[in-house]
């Protein structure tokens, strides 16, 4: 059976990446994906707004929803202080072995606990099974009609505190309009919004930033 285009990508980093180096993790990935197959990983340009919010951010404990490869867990947990820990949830079964096998080559699987299954379904395990107390920074990059109720059930498991920093990817392309009005029109939410483009396109994309008030 012929490889999957994730599978390539694992190939192409497991052959000219630099082990234990996630800079040169993200370079290849971002190299493979803009010359050859386009890919969904956020990407370089959106990767310095995520950079910044995650040093912002400065998280203890982080949540991705949406692995994918692994490119922004790499992203998120190359920023990670000594103990701090992100935990990452992906569904589709194919990404993840791939997800765990290209963050081993770079070097960050001691900082990084991806979870199958579906984000709704392993947000309320998170605090009893995962020894989670509360979220400091949070990475939207799943379903995209999944953001705003995700949201809702973060802050209904009481997985956000006073502070708690949220960041969403494709917030323009694919788009998610229901996340925009329902963060954007909730007092508990500070929002700030970062024009961007499309991952190694010239579409015009956004992320939004919105801090929990408590
Ligand atoms: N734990 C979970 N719980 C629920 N659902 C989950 C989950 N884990 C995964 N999923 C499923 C969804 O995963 C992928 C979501 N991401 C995207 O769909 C995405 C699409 C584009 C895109 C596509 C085509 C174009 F032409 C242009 C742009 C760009 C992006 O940057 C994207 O992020
Ligand atoms: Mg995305």
């Amino acid at each position: 059976m012929d490889q999957s285009k994730e599978q390539r990508i694992l190939n192409s980093v497991s052959y000219n990446a630099v082990k234990g180096d996630p800079e040169s993790v993200l370079d290849c990935i971002d190299k493979y994906c803009s010359q050859k197959e386009w890919a969904m990983n956020v990407g370089d340009e959106k990767g310095l707004i995520l950079d910044n919010v995650v040093k912002e951010a400065d998280p203890t404990t982080a949540l991705e929803l949406g692995t994918y490869c692994g490119y922004s867990a790499i992203r998120i947990a190359r920023l990670l202080k000594p103990k701090a820990h992100l935990f990452s949830i992906e569904f589709n079964p194919e990404f993840v072995p791939i997800a765990k096998e290209i963050i081993e080559i770079a070097g960050l699987s001691d900082k990084v606990t991806i979870l199958e299954g579906h984000a709704q379904d392993i947000i309320p395990q998170l605090k009893s099974k995962y020894d989670v107390d509360t979220l400091d920074f949070v990475f939207l990059d799943h379903w995209k009609e999944r953001y705003a109720p995700d949201t809702i059930l973060l802050e209904e498991c009481g997985l956000l505190r006073k502070g708690s920093i949220l960041l969403a990817d494709n917030i323009i392309y694919p788009g998610a309009p229901e996340f925009l009005e329902y963060i954007r029109n909730h007092k508990r939410f500070e929002c700030t919004n970062y024009p961007s483009h499309l991952e190694y396109m010239k579409v015009e994309d956004a992320m939004e930033k919105a801090v929990y008030l408590g």
